[in-house]
Parts: C-alpha cells; sequence; structure tokens
C-alpha cells in the first residue's frame, strides 16, 4: 500500500462503515475492505496553515528591472510596472484601496520610480527562528453579526478592554462606528476579531484585516527622498493606512543588518518594542522582533519622520494569538488634508512634545528636514 500524505490540519479518521454505503464526507480508500478514512477540515482557516518566510521573497521582477539599460530605468514604461506590480501584489488583501500612483515633481530629478531594491507586499515574511503565526493561543468570540461594543460576553471587546478600561476609564472596542480609531485611544494595542471568531464581516472590529480605503501616492520630495502623500480628498483623523509590512526578524538580525544599513545611509527597520511588552521596572526596552522593509514592503516605508507627525503607528492583532508579533498598524492621528505629506515620528513622538530621543549612543543623527514649527533639528535614523 502507498503511502497516505496527511495534509497539515487535516485529520483523518478510521471508521468500520462500509465505504460502498456512502457517508457524504470526503472519504479516502485505505486500501481495507470495509475501513475508510474519512478527513474533515480543522476549524483553522486554510489562509493560516502557510505564512510567508523571508527566505522565499520574490526577486525576479527587480532583478530583471535592475539589468535594463539606464533609458528604460529611466521612462514611463518602468513607472507604469511598477504601478502594476503594487497593484497585482496587494489587489488581494486591499480589494476596496484605490490605486497608488508615483510622481516625481522634483525639478532637474529625472527619477521616475523608487528604486528597484524591494518586493512590494503588504504581507509579514518571517526570517529564521521567527515562528509562524500562533494560532493555539488566538482568542475569539462567539458573537453572530457584528460585535456588540455593550456585550457582557464578547470575548474580543474583554480581551481590548484588558488593555484599555482601566487606562482609559470607558470601554468598547477602539473603533468608531464608521471604523475610524478613537483618538484618546492612540497608543493602545488593538485586537481585531479574528478568522476563528463568530461574529460577521461587517462587525466594527475589523478594520486592519480588510487593508487600505483611502487614497495615497508616492512622490518624491526635493530634500528627504521618496515620500507618501494624501490623494485628492481628505483623510478623516483616526483612518487605517496600511500596515508597516516587511521581513520580521530576529532581533539579532536586525542589530546586524541596521550596522550595514547605517553606512548607506537609509534604514527601514523597526523595532517591536512597545510598552505593554516591557517587564515592570526594567529601563533598557527589551526587543525580541525587528521588522525591516528594506528588502521587502509597502508604500509605508516611504513615510517619511516628522516631528509633528499626522500619522501614527499602533500595535494590532488579527490572526497571530503571539503578543510579542503584532501588526505595526497606521493611522492618521490627525485629518489629512488633500495631497499633505504623510508622515511618523521615527522616535516614537505621537505629539511632537514628549517621547523621549534615543541615546546618542546607540543612534545615529541626520538633519532632520520635516520643516515643521517645533522641528528638533535632528532625527535619527
Ligand atoms: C524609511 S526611509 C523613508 C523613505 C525615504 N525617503 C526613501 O526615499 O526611501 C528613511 C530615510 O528617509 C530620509 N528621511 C526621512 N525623514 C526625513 C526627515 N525628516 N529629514 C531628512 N531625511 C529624512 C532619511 O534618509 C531616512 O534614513
Amino acid at each position: 500500500m502507498g503511502e497516505i500524505h496527511i495534509p497539515e490540519y487535516t485529520a483523518i479518521r478510521a471508521s468500520s462503515r462500509d465505504s460502498s454505503l456512502g457517508t457524504g464526507t470526503e472519504e479516502i480508500s485505505s486500501g481495507i475492505r470495509g475501513i475508510s478514512l474519512e478527513t474533515w477540515r480543522s476549524p483553522v482557516p486554510s489562509a493560516h496553515r502557510t505564512y510567508n518566510r523571508a527566505r522565499d521573497l520574490p526577486h525576479l521582477l527587480q532583478d530583471h528591472i535592475n539589468s535594463l539599460p539606464p533609458r528604460y530605468l529611466k521612462s514611463d514604461f518602468v513607472k507604469a510596472i511598477f504601478e502594476a506590480a503594487i497593484s497585482e501584489s496587494t489587489n488581494e488583501d486591499e480589494p476596496d484601496a484605490p490605486q497608488i500612483r508615483i510622481y516625481n515633481p522634483v525639478e532637474g530629478d529625472d527619477e521616475v520610480t523608487p528604486p528597484w531594491e524591494f518586493h512590494y507586499t503588504n504581507q509579514m515574511w518571517h526570517g529564521e527562528g521567527v515562528p509562524g503565526p500562533d494560532y493555539s493561543s488566538l482568542r475569539s468570540c462567539g458573537c453572530k453579526g457584528p460585535c456588540d461594543p455593550r456585550s457582557k460576553t464578547c470575548s474580543c471587546l474583554r480581551r481590548q478592554e484588558e488593555y484599555t478600561k482601566e487606562a482609559l476609564n470607558r470601554k468598547g472596542f477602539l473603533y468608531d462606528e464608521k471604523g475610524r480609531l478613537y483618538p484618546d485611544k492612540i497608543g493602545f494595542p488593538i485586537f481585531e476579531c479574528n478568522d476563528l471568531c463568530g461574529c460577521s464581516d461587517e462587525c466594527r472590529n475589523r478594520v486592519v484585516q480588510k487593508g487600505r480605503t483611502c487614497s495615497i501616492n508616492i512622490v518624491k520630495t526635493k530634500e528627504k527622498g521618496w515620500g507618501v502623500f494624501a490623494g485628492e480628498k481628505l483623510i478623516p483623523q483616526g483612518t487605517y493606512i496600511g500596515i508597516y509590512s516587511g521581513e520580521l526578524l530576529s532581533e539579532s538580525e536586525g542589530e546586524e543588518r541596521g550596522l550595514k544599513y547605517n553606512k548607506f545611509g537609509r534604514t527601514y527597520l523597526f523595532d517591536i518594542d512597545w510598552w505593554y511588552l516591557q517587564k515592570p521596572g526594567v529601563d533598557e526596552p527589551e526587543i525580541k522582533y525587528v521588522v525591516d522593509a528594506y528588502h521587502a514592503g509597502n508604500f509605508t516605508r516611504f513615510l517619511n519622520h516628522s516631528c509633528e507627525p499626522n500619522c501614527c503607528l499602533v500595535p494590532c492583532y488579527v490572526n497571530d494569538g503571539d503578543l510579542e508579533k503584532p501588526l505595526l498598524a497606521i493611522f492618521t492621528q490627525h485629518d489629512v488634508q488633500p495631497y499633505e505629506e504623510m508622515c511618523f515620528s521615527y522616535t516614537g513622538d505621537t505629539d511632537g512634545e514628549g517621547a523621549p530621543a534615543p541615546k546618542q549612543a546607540d543612534a545615529i543623527y541626520v538633519p532632520c528636514r520635516c520643516g515643521a514649527a517645533k522641528c528638533k533639528g535632528r532625527m535619527f535614523k
């Protein structure tokens, strides 16, 4: 008898029924008369069976474009390919998102696209030693229809309130009825309903997982390289714009890459060191994972630093129960005017006042060109 391949998360059950009677279930012949093997789907959704590994990152398109003669690299044709590659790699995870366009209005600068040095993706790609999503510890609710923000039984709401109720003395989810983050709830981790929950897609606690809905463009700036700008419409305060996607690396790998990136003057590393992940009484933040958007990422890798930012990063959990691996979700923290540049603070200082600058010994500083009235004059990169 040949070997029976058991697919991940598909259980196999032996039964003594005569398979010729038919059971209505999917059956695999065991090769033994009177014994059938029935397969059934585990409650774990198929999206979780596999996850992206950094070592599998696609690179053929970038390699091909980079091998073209320089006149092509500066052509509108290559720009159209860049925009199409963005749409193609993201149309499944942000189906309601307007197309991203690329513009370079800087006089005398003939670069038509950002460098083709990365794979465009809205997903996380796990590096060596970084485990895939942990759904065994994922908590989910059994609500029917959309979750009620005043529910006494919704376990997702209870989970959310473990982090916010005491600090804010206010109950409910972090999103309002339009799916916007309440301004006084910025800085708290978001626990969205997930694929194992009973609630419907219309549940107000599902925002990040539905992807971007607002219009943004990637635009070259005079002094800061490429940046992210709002499209033709105002983007209201609290709007989700995207996750800071890329490779999810161990701290040691992130550290090693940081040393290299510092030498060529641009870095796309982001430490996952949120306050609620720290042990009480420990001064130096403990970092387990780092996100690197250099080789893989989306438009958020072009968000520049501002000392008076209009966007902020918020940790968000959807389909991974591991607290150490939140998604880095980016929201507007003020209304963003049409065609205004969108920025966040690289020091985590969300209001332009409070958060401490990184220690001199740890960071490399460059002159800041954010142009804000309260600009500190230098930024760490
Ligand atoms: C994450 S990248 C942002 C995208 C970048 N502008 C690009 O063209 O790829 C960070 C780099 O952008 C530049 N940058 C970002 N904010 C800046 C600012 N306020 N002033 C000067 N340079 C800035 C620095 O070179 C920094 O290392």
